[in-house]
């Protein structure tokens, strides 16, 4: 867990020395925003980074010139504007992506679909160019569209490698792990729910049979509790009422996932973390699943595994959504 992991880095950040594995280049696009500015910060106190080239349209340098100021080893460059993208992503390790707009209240996910396909497209082609090995964790909503047009135009370039694209669902298990834990009285550490689908709404599909440790609930109360997972985002929206979407849940959820992504291309063996990949698990070409991450990105899909008949309803039900989605992003990258 990203958790036990970081803990002990934050405290040695200091005494770190720099060898010559734990030395990786990662971008930010959309480094500026609301997730961009705290996921920065813990990506530039995690020792495996030794390079943090943050980009934007707006306010880069002052946020680089800012984070620059802390005493880790990683390098911060900021990189503003279009122009200084290539240079921004140009031989990346990673690449994060929470560029875009977030959700206000009564808005859907897939109503940001016009304003950021068209980002996450032209991101995409630029990495292509100047990154084609980076694995590329995406953050930018709806996620459920937004990977299938990053592996569409890479795979229009001639460089798609599946095992390198990444829809980060990782909030989705971070409340899992909360919310339940908060039931059931435990330390939400020792608490992991896989959970897989997508990230929307009905896609979203809690394991809860899965728990470890295992918890059960009467069924009013699991089903609420699915709802309550499904929905938190929404949650969030309401609560900012007008001020955006989760933005400091989801910086900590995106650095838990960067730095199982830096793991496994570090030879650390056993990571493993839930995304949103292209997929044969189902008959959705795009599905989030746990996985086992090495040096390429994905070493394993780890499937489905068991699945009591309520969380067979759910995936029933998320699968017809799903390809929806995904054909609306597979559409817009090709037109
Ligand atoms: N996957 C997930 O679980 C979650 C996803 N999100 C999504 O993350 C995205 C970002 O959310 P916030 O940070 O709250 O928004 P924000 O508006 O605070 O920040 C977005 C940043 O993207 C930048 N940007 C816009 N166009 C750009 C471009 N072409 N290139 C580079 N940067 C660009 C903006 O200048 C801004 O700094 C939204 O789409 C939101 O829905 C939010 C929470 C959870
Ligand atoms: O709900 C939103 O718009 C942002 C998001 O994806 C989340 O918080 O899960």
């Amino acid at each position: 867990m990203f958790s036990r992991v970081l803990r002990p880095s934050l405290i040695s950040t200091r005494n770190f020395s720099t060898s010559k594995q734990n030395n990786y280049k990662v971008a930010v696009c959309g480094a500026s925003g609301g997730i961009g500015q705290p996921l920065s910060l813990l990506l530039k106190i995690n020792p495996l980074v030794s390079e943090l080239s943050l980009y934007d349209v707006v306010h880069t340098p002052g946020v680089a010139a800012d984070l620059s100021h802390i005493e880790t080893a990683a390098k911060v460059t900021g990189y503003n504007g279009p122009e200084h993208l290539a240079e921004a992503l140009k031989c990346a390790d990673v690449i994060i992506i929470p560029a875009g707009v977030p959700r206000k209240p009564g808005m859907t996910r897939d109503d940001l679909f016009n304003t950021n396909a068209g980002i996450v497209k032209s991101l995409a082609e630029c990495a292509a160019e100047v990154a084609p090995e980076a694995l590329i964790g995406i953050i930018t909503n709806p996620v459920n569209s937004a990977v299938p047009i990053v592996c569409e135009v890479l795979k229009k370039a001639g460089k798609l490698d599946p095992r390198r694209v990444f829809g980060i669902s990782t909030l989705d298990i971070v409340r899992a792990n909360t919310f339940i834990a908060q039931e059931k009285s435990l330390n939400p550490k020792d608490v992991n729910i896989p959970v897989i689908g997508g990230h929307s709404g009905i896609t979203i599909i809690p394991l809860i049979s899965r728990a470890t440790p295992a918890v059960s609930f009467p069924e009013d109360k699991l089903k609420s509790l699915t709802t309550r997972i499904q929905e938190a985002g929404t949650e969030v929206v309401k609560a900012k009422a007008g001020a955006g979407s989760a933005t400091l849940s989801m910086a900590y959820a995106g650095a838990r996932f960067a730095n199982s992504l830096l793991r496994g291309l570090n030879g650390e063996s056993n990571v493993i973390e839930p995304a949103y990949v292209m997929s044969d698990v189902t008959e959705a070409p795009y599905f989030a699943s746990p996985l086992v991450l090495g040096k390429c990105g994905i070493e394993k899909n780890l499937g489905l595994g068991n699945l009591s008949d309520f969380e067979q309803d759910l995936l029933k039900k998320a699968i017809p959504e799903l390809k929806k989605n995904i054909e609306a992003g597979v559409k817009f990258a090709n037109q």
